[in-house]
């Protein structure tokens, strides 16, 4: 099977006068990472609770494997594993028994459980662990093992809610390598955080969201040539910088210049061969430039541009 694996359409959740998810509609192809980023409250939780068919739309409707949340929660259910941001309160229970109740939850039985028991203690690194109490471990083995329950039975779709969120940079790592490892075996996944670069190198996609709206999707990569052609120009000079700042707001793609002393500071809209041209052409008007420090807009900037750190 091949198409679309995760698709909401024309999705809205309100909340008395809160609209938390407000007309979102985007997909994701099959054996794809699509990172959902946005601020608190963004709304992110609320979709993907609709999409693990723990709570329900407004109006409009998604679709995971082809079936609806809304008419068909129970087929949805068997094809998607999905991983909350609370862990829950297991704490007495040992890894492996926590593991076996989700994989009998889930209708697996015989020596199907024990197999897939096996994998998902393999996969997830969490074997040594198998007899130790849940609440003896640490946050990245807790998280470990709750990777674990999302795919006890074998899912197509996995939604993980902000799994790296207090994971330390190794923890983060291995986490990554299981993501992609499990894209490349087919399974699609949507997984949330509140930071573009933490999510940035293990997806295909990104949706941006913010006060329930979704702002920009697509690669990466697109987002960023799409939202950040603008450059930060800083020009050092020895003298005569009134007159410099009044002659640069003439030039096309200069931003307005702010002054600091010897430094003027503004955005600049263009690539590295139209900023060359720019430098060459004031120093040809006879103005003394010391220093050129030029800062294209980091994945940071770039979120920070498209959501205006608005929260409800
Ligand atoms: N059960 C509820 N009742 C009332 N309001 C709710 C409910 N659930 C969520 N909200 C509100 O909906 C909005 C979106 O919340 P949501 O938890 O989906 O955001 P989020 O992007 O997951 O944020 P965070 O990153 O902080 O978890 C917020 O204003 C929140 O207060």
């Amino acid at each position: 099977m091949s198409g679309d694996c995760i698709e909401l359409r024309r999705l809205h959740r309100f909340f008395g006068k809160t609209k938390a998810v407000d007309d979102i509609s985007f997909s994701v192809p099959r054996g794809h990472v699509f990172g959902y980023i946005g601020p608190n409250g963004a709304g992110k939780t609320t979709s993907m609770r609709i999409l693990a068919t723990l709570d329900l739309p407004s109006y409009g409707d998604a679709y995971i494997d082809g079936f609806s949340v809304v008419n068909d929660p129970e087929l949805v259910r068997r094809r998607l594993g999905f991983m909350p941001d609370a862990f829950g309160t297991y704490r007495d229970v040992n890894c492996s028994e926590y593991l076996d109740f989700f994989a009998r939850a889930n209708g697996l039985v015989g020596r199907q459980r024990t197999q897939r028991l096996a994998w998902v203690l393999d996969f997830t690194g969490t074997r040594g662990l198998a007899d130790k109490p849940i609440r003896g471990l640490s946050k990245g083995m807790k998280q470990r093992l709750c990777l674990g329950r999302a795919l006890i039975h074998d899912p197509a779709v996995m939604i993980l809610d902000e799994p790296a969120a207090g994971l330390d940079p190794r923890a983060r790592i291995d986490l990554r390598k299981m993501i992609r490892e499990l894209a490349d075996g087919g399974k699609t996944i949507l997984i949330s955080s509140h930071i573009l670069t933490e999510l940035a190198e293990m997806c295909d996609s990104v949706g941006i969201i913010e006060q329930g709206h979704l702002l920009a999707t697509g690669s990466v990569d697109g987002i960023q040539r799409q939202r950040a052609q603008q450059r930060e120009l800083t020009i050092r000079f020895l003298d005569r910088i009134d007159q410099a700042a009044a002659q640069l707001q003439t030039r096309p793609g200069v931003g307005k210049p702010i002054m600091d002393g010897h430094w003027l500071r503004f955005e600049f809209e263009g690539e590295a061969e139209e900023q060359a041209d720019l430098v060459a052409w004031i120093v040809g008007q006879g103005f003394r430039v010391t220093e050129v420090v030029s800062h294209k807009k980091s994945l940071e900037d770039v979120f920070l541009q498209v959501t205006e750190g608005l929260v409800q």
